[in-house]
């Protein structure tokens, strides 16, 4: 008889309690069949075989990695060299030009909480879950955090500004992570989308640097590809109700706090107040001392000893002229409908609306009403 059929055997994860007796299992039921059968055996080096392999079980080939210690058997073969507290508690997951770094360093001004060490790779950010740093594994995303000296007063954070629009990150964050609280930033999306714009013009992006704001923000079909995907990367984080219904798929709405961005550039320590309550951290810490206002970068900042100010780098609080009514009327015309969308949603949620969404919605009503 021809033979068609392939089946693979694998054990499994050898780092779960060097499985030696399965190893020693499947070699003598190989050699078994061999003596005893006439089927032919072939297998292929490993490399090969993990091809073949995902050839057969596509579905397979994204990994959902889950807390080793959350399932007892797991736990009981988890080396004792290592500890399942080395993960965060809480992550702020952006988006990106909300205030995410300010947020980051006030938070990092708490005694009891502390960051991941940074990644050189990506601006400082670990982004696990977002990119295919998720397939190097959960010892790798450990390696990003120390070992926390108090379990219960330590809150591990980490802020990864692109976890907020990725489609993976809220299902992979929250098999690994479920019971961690989550920070999401949410200012006016169409000065995000400036900012962001701003942004990519200081770091010399080539499209940036040869399209007007309104060129991205109008691109149409058929525009070209640099273009498009420029246009994609700075309107697209903005559809905030989409993707905080993502984050509310996987968490629920008491792990999930929306902070507005406004407020926090002009109110930091209220907002500062409103974290600690969210995240049960103690002791209290007082940012109306710990931060003050400095007029010449026109923001908040860490108030130092000896009345100096540490505030943050040029690239955070940048200037450049303010946008075009153009693009202006553009954006709130293209943001109009997911944002009532969040407002429902925070309607739903019980939370207040941040005022410059009540300002989006007022624009709505009046040109309903001019219409009419
Ligand atoms: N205290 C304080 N200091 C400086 N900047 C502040 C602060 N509070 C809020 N902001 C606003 O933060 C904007 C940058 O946001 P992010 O830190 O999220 O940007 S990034 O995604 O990490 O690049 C940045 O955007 P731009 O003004 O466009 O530079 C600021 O408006």
């Amino acid at each position: 008889m021809d033979c068609c059929s392939i089946s693979i055997f694998m054990t499994h994860l050898s780092n779960y309690g060097n499985d030696r007796l399965g190893l020693y299992t499947f070699v003598h039921l190989a050699s078994f069949i061999r003596s005893w059968t006439n089927l032919k055996l072939h297998t292929l080096p490993p490399l090969q075989l993990a091809h073949k392999y995902f050839q057969l079980f596509p579905e397979q080939r994204n990994p959902l990695w889950q807390n080793p210690c959350d399932d007892k058997r797991h736990k009981d073969i988890w080396s004792k060299e290592k500890t399942c507290d080395r993960l965060p508690k809480f992550m702020v997951i952006g988006p990106q030009k909300t205030g995410t770094t300010a947020l980051y360093l006030f938070l990092l001004m708490h005694p009891s909480i502390s960051s991941n060490f940074p990644s050189p790779k990506t601006y400082e950010e670990v982004q696990f879950f977002n990119t295919n740093n998720y397939h190097k594994g959960i010892d790798w995303y450990m390696e990003f955090f120390p070992v926390p000296s108090n379990v219960s007063t330590d809150f591990l954070f980490e802020k990864s500004a692109n976890y907020f629009p990725s489609e993976e990150s809220p299902r992979r964050a929250a098999a690994l992570l479920p019971k961690a609280k989550i920070i999401t930033l949410l200012i006016n999306p169409s000065d995000r989308a400036y900012s962001w714009y701003q942004h990519q013009r200081a770091h010399e992006d080539h499209a940036a640097l040869r399209f007007t704001f309104y060129d991205v923000i109008s691109a149409r079909q058929g525009a070209p590809a640099e273009l498009r995907s420029l246009q994609n990367r700075c309107l697209l984080p903005g559809l905030y109700s989409s993707h905080l219904d993502r984050w509310l798929t996987y968490y629920p709405a008491n792990q999930v706090m929306i902070i507005d961005g406004h407020q926090l550039r002009t109110d930091p320590a209220a907002v500062m107040d409103e974290v600690q309550k969210f995240l049960g951290v103690t002791p209290h810490f007082n940012y109306s001392q710990a931060l003050t206002f400095d007029p010449q970068k026109g923001f908040w900042c860490q108030l130092l000893e000896g009345g100096k100010t540490k505030c943050l780098g040029k690239s955070k609080g940048r200037k450049y002229p303010p946008m075009e009514p153009e693009a202006h009327a553009y954006l709130s015309r293209y943001y109009r409908e997911h944002n009532v969308e969040l407002s429902k949603l925070l309607h739903r949620l019980g939370q207040p609306l941040p005022s410059w969404l009540r300002e989006e919605l007022q624009k709505i009503t009046l040109a309903s009403i001019n219409q009419g």
